[in-house]
């Protein structure tokens, strides 16, 4: 079997569950999800700040799915947070969503376009797209202007401003393919795809395939190099409970 751990490093159990809807909603008959959120940290990840504290969390639940054996860990933020300190922790892949969506966008479109909420979260997806060396394929970044949490409020509002800035990018940016820049927009891929009639891309999904593509392939994060375990030494305070 394939077990995937879906890690929300955000507090919220509502985006928690529409995450792990996207997730379930494409994993293969042998695969399954364990959808979990930080158990402490940030109900909504919109900063640095709140990216730097929701790590901690992550690399929690990652150490709890490594010792409970998981094929994979899935970190559905879209600032990727802590993705490369999760790899160190891990011995099974570790995709974020964001990175998920990108290279994902780069198989079907010479150029994408992100939709994300707040517009000063846009500097981290910048930020993620230099590490990666998407920049050239990135044509636009856009903000829909409501926090994440809006995406769970039940009013559809940020629904349709999602559909809006989608139709907009569609009529303006020349990009062949949309990234949708929050976990909580995972629900909304397909039926946007279908809307405007060019890929919408959800990074929850992409990274569930990528995972079983490697649980496939036989192939983990490697530990020759810099993603080998961390080195060990006496962890104090509230990091004490990462000594193994
Ligand atoms: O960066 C963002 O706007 C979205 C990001 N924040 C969050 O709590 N989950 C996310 O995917």
């Amino acid at each position: 079997p394939c077990v995937i751990q879906v890690i929300n490093p955000n507090t919220s159990p509502e985006m928690t569950d529409t995450i792990g809807a996207a997730a379930r909603a494409v994993a293969a008959p042998g695969t399954e999800i364990l959808a979990v959120c930080s158990a402490h940290g940030a109900p909504s990840i919109e900063g640095h700040f709140d990216e730097a504290i929701a790590t901690i969390g992550v690399l929690q639940q990652v150490k709890a799915g490594r010792e409970a054996g998981v094929q994979g860990h899935i970190i559905a933020c879209f600032g990727d947070p802590g993705l490369l300190a999760a790899r160190e922790l891990a011995s099974a892949p570790v995709v974020g969503i964001a990175e998920a969506a990108m290279h994902t966008a780069t198989l079907l479109a010479t150029r994408f376009s992100i939709v994300t909420t707040l517009p000063r979260t846009l500097i981290i997806a910048r930020h993620l797209l230099h590490q990666y060396g998407f920049e050239r394929h990135c044509a636009a970044l856009h903000a829909i202007d409501l926090p994440v949490l809006a995406l769970e409020d039940g009013s559809g509002l940020a629904q349709q401003r999602v559909r809006e800035q989608c139709l907009q990018v569609k009529q303006r940016d020349g990009s062949g393919a949309i990234v949708l820049g929050c976990g909580g927009m995972a629900t909304l891929a397909r039926e946007l795809t279908q809307e405007l009639g060019m890929p919408v891309i959800d990074g929850v999904s992409a990274a569930v395939k990528m995972i079983e593509s490697l649980h496939c392939l036989g192939l983990q994060t490697s530990k020759h190099g810099d993603l080998d375990y961390p080195l060990t030494k006496p962890l104090s305070g509230m990091f004490g409970r990462f000594n193994s």
